[in-house]
């Protein structure tokens, strides 16, 4: 994988990504990509598919922003799942955060939210995200203060939590059923980055115990249960579930 920056005075804060997210060593197993840092950001590109085009993490403008101002409030199915329509504010570990677009629709929704993502380049784009977010002058407090990054897989992570958050939410990869044209992009790039996450069955028995009040996995409507372990409760939507396992009531 190549990694590559615009311009040379780029060149230390992408080094600080490849030290802290051990790129360099990854890039060497891993092709048919490329990263990108230029004044956007960091940007993910599929080599053999520039079609596709980037994929990076922006918080500030675009579709996040639209939905920070104006999304499906506490009624949309991850707000009920997580238990926000009981006007609740919980504090929520994301355990499988990929690009951290449903944490940032749950810190949009009053939570705060903590991301762990063990990818290093799924990390490295949603860092960058993060760092860009933070140093926004409209959202940037309230970005510092509701979503921060761990990076590192939660099947060590979770069991070396000191608090207990209110809310585990899991939402691993799982192998898509439609033909691959219809993926969308970022999804087909995902599979193919990242894989299958096959030891996403243990991660219900670290959350368990973690949670306070409940957790909540987010699967495709055609996806066994995580572990085979059947829920308190379903919240379905079009093409995905969410499947939350209820421990004490939200208040
Ligand atoms: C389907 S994506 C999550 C998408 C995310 N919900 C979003 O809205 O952007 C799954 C992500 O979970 C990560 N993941 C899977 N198992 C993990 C683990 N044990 N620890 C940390 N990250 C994990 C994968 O690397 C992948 O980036």
């Amino acid at each position: 994988m190549v990694i590559q920056c615009a311009f040379k005075e780029l060149r230390p804060y992408l080094n600080e990504l490849e030290t802290r997210f051990g790129l360099a060593q990854w890039a060497q197993n891993c092709s048919g990509f490329s990263l990108h840092y230029d004044d956007k950001g960091l940007s993910l590109f599929k080599t053999d598919e520039p079609k596709l085009g980037a994929i990076n993490v922006d918080f500030v403008t675009g579709a996040a922003a639209h939905r920070r101002k104006f999304g499906g409030g506490k009624g949309q199915a991850i707000a009920k799942a997580v238990g926000l329509n009981k006007g609740a504010t919980p504090v929520v570990l994301d355990a499988t955060a990929g690009l951290g677009r449903d944490g940032f629709v749950l810190a949009s929704l009053g939570c705060k939210v903590i991301l762990h993502e063990r990818h290093p380049v799924v990390a490295a784009l949603l860092y960058d995200g993060l760092k860009r977010a933070y140093s926004d002058i409209e959202i940037g407090l309230w970005m510092k203060e509701n979503m921060s990054l761990i990076f590192g897989s939660s099947h060590t992570l979770l069991s070396q939590c000191e608090s207990m958050p209110d809310v585990v939410y899991l939402d691993p990869m799982f192998p898509h059923r439609e033909k691959s044209a219809l993926v969308k992009k970022e999804m087909r790039v995902f599979q193919e980055l990242v894989g299958a996450d096959n030891d996403a069955d243990d991660l219900l028995d670290f959350a368990y115990p973690l949670a306070s009040k409940r957790v909540v996995v987010k699967r495709p409507d055609y996806a066994p249960f995580l572990n085979e372990k059947t829920p308190s409760m379903q919240i379905k939507t079009k093409k995905n579930r969410f499947d939350v396992y209820v421990k004490a009531a939200m208040v």
